[in-house]
């Protein structure tokens, strides 16, 4: 048994105890293994940790990845310090999942994906809502992400008749209802206490993909046990890090593809966490004064060294060991996820892989381009990958439109990521009207542009020319080529 008051005083780097449900951890020689990187548990040290860890990490995190001999036993909760607890849970609450009556906002005032952001800014905490929102740097690609569908014009052919619009399709080789599905994200219980839960069940609803995340606040089997509630027969893929311990994501894989999991992606573009400031900001110590302000050991995470770092994630894979790895242990399909250039698609392609563009919603290397550019890029370059690749995209969507844009220059599969995370503040119900909205506005541009199916979507149903405000030059040095200068 230790005391709080015996952990309060390992709360530095070369010392550093943390609680977690009750339990004690010595996190000091873990701290540069962790793949979240040492700051962030650093801002913790000597404290209870509880409510951000569990928003972060599913329930077996620390058997999987914690060796037993950092476990120095529970922690006791003398008298004196009860009423403190009380207090630490109190605050707990506030940076999870507690929403204030005040600034409830109703579910029925939300008629659009960006209503559901405006709402979860003044629901959530504001520590949750930069998490979800923060983007690498100064936030030009998170921003550019979503400026650039604007860049894109359709070229409607309004005399073709339309009785019925059909979304369906498939997806790596899976039938869905609609080409758009629930990107990988962690942090979804910050949303809802729910989390992947309710992200399972709405999917399953209304027979949409969700692409769980490795990062997921509930295991694999919790996941899958939601979905099979739902219906038994709706599939699901998984996303992985590869770990520097290999063996632990082997494992992780073989359990998913266990569990029923249909298709993977490995995430290639989060070696390193970007340099998000919207999150150092709102974690600044700002609740307890520990008297380390000026310490530069307690500081690494931001201004020593300022970007977070991955250490436990696999550095050292190269194109033909990365796919040898992964076809040695499944046939199922692989999605190769953060493909930025047309000359790594086309390498995707060349090894049997499928192109996931994508730039992690802005929040890596700030300036890398968004999926309408290598989407471009690909068709000008290399427009074979769309013969012989299903390409994944995902990135600044918001818009019914957007995904049938994304559609039409040749994707197969278009992820939101922020958009339902935001839904997920109403819960199920929340994802399960986003769904609605979207599945209708693509329903409505489709029927405008005068096709009833997806596979009639192609890129002469695209232009670029002009932008909806601005010369896009005012807000970018990009070119978009001309529509003529694709074909
Ligand atoms: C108790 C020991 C801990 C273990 C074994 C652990 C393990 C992990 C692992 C394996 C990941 C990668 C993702 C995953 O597979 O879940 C991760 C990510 C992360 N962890 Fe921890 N963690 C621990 C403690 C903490 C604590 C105390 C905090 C916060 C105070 C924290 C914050 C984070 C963050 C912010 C990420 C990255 C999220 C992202 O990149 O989006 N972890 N952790
Ligand atoms: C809060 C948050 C957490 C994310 N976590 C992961 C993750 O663990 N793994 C991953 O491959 N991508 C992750 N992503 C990226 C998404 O899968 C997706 O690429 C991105 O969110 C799409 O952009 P959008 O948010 O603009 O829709 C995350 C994105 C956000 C916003």
């Amino acid at each position: 048994m230790v005391t709080k008051a015996e952990v309060s005083k390992h709360s530095s780097k070369t010392n550093c105890w943390v609680i977690i449900k009750g339990v004690v951890y010595d996190l000091t020689s873990f701290l540069d293994a962790h793949p979240g990187g040492s700051g962030i548990i650093l801002k913790y040290a000597g404290r209870d940790a509880t409510a951000v860890f569990e928003s972060l990490h599913s329930n077996d995190t620390i058997e999987k990845h914690l060796p037993p001999k950092f476990n120095l036993g529970p922690v006791t909760v003398s008298n004196e310090s009860q009423a403190e607890e009380k207090e630490t849970n109190g605050s707990a609450a506030a940076t999870t999942t507690s929403i204030p009556k005040t600034k409830r906002v109703s579910i029925k005032s939300i008629i659009n994906i960006r209503d559901f952001e405006l709402a979860a800014s003044q629901i959530l905490p504001a520590k949750s809502f930069a998490f979800f929102k923060a983007g690498a740097d100064d936030e030009l690609s998170a921003q550019w992400n979503r400026t650039s569908w604007q860049a894109v014009r359709f070229r409607p052919r309004v005399l073709a008749p339309i009785r019925q619009v059909s979304l369906k399709t498939t997806i790596l080789g899976t039938e869905f209802s609609c080409p758009f599905f629930i990107c990988p994200a962690g942090g979804a219980k910050l949303a809802h206490p729910t989390g992947e839960l309710s992200l399972t069940r709405a999917a399953a609803k209304h027979d949409i993909l969700h692409w769980v995340c490795n990062m997921a606040g509930y295991t694999q089997s919790e996941i899958s046990d939601a979905r099979n509630a739902e219906a038994k027969e709706q599939k699901l893929f998984w996303q992985i890090y590869a770990l520097s311990d290999l063996a632990v994501t082997e494992k992780e894989i073989r359990n998913a593809i266990k569990l029923g999991y249909k298709g993977l992606a490995l995430t290639a573009d989060a070696i390193r966490a970007g340099k998000r400031e919207r999150d150092v900001r709102t974690s600044l110590p700002d609740e307890v004064d520990d008297g380390h302000d000026d310490d530069e050991d307690d500081d690494d995470g931001f201004a020593n060294n300022p970007t977070v770092s991955r250490s436990n994630v696999w550095t050292d894979f190269d194109w033909v060991s990365a796919i040898r790895w992964l076809r040695g242990i499944t046939d199922l399909p692989i999605a190769i996820k953060g493909i930025q250039t047309w000359e790594d698609a086309a390498l995707c392609m060349h090894y049997g892989v499928h192109p996931w563009l994508s730039n992690h919603a802005g929040r890596q290397l700030d300036g890398a381009p968004s999926s309408v550019e290598t989407l471009i890029a690909i068709r000008k370059n290399c427009p074979l990958v769309f013969e012989k690749c299903e390409v994944i995209v995902d990135g600044g969507i918001t818009r019914g439109t957007d995904i049938v844009k994304a559609l039409a220059l040749g994707a197969k599969g278009v992820g939101l990521g922020r958009g339902f995370l935001y839904s997920l503040v109403f819960g199920e119900k929340g994802v399960s009207k986003a769904i609605r909205i979207l599945k209708h506005e693509v329903e409505t541009a489709m029927a405008l542009l005068g096709v009833t199916s997806i596979d009639q979507l192609s890129p002469p149903h695209i232009c670029f020319s002009g932008t909806p405000s601005a010369p896009l030059s005012h807000r970018c040095n990009f070119a978009f080529p001309t529509y003529d200068s694709l074909l």
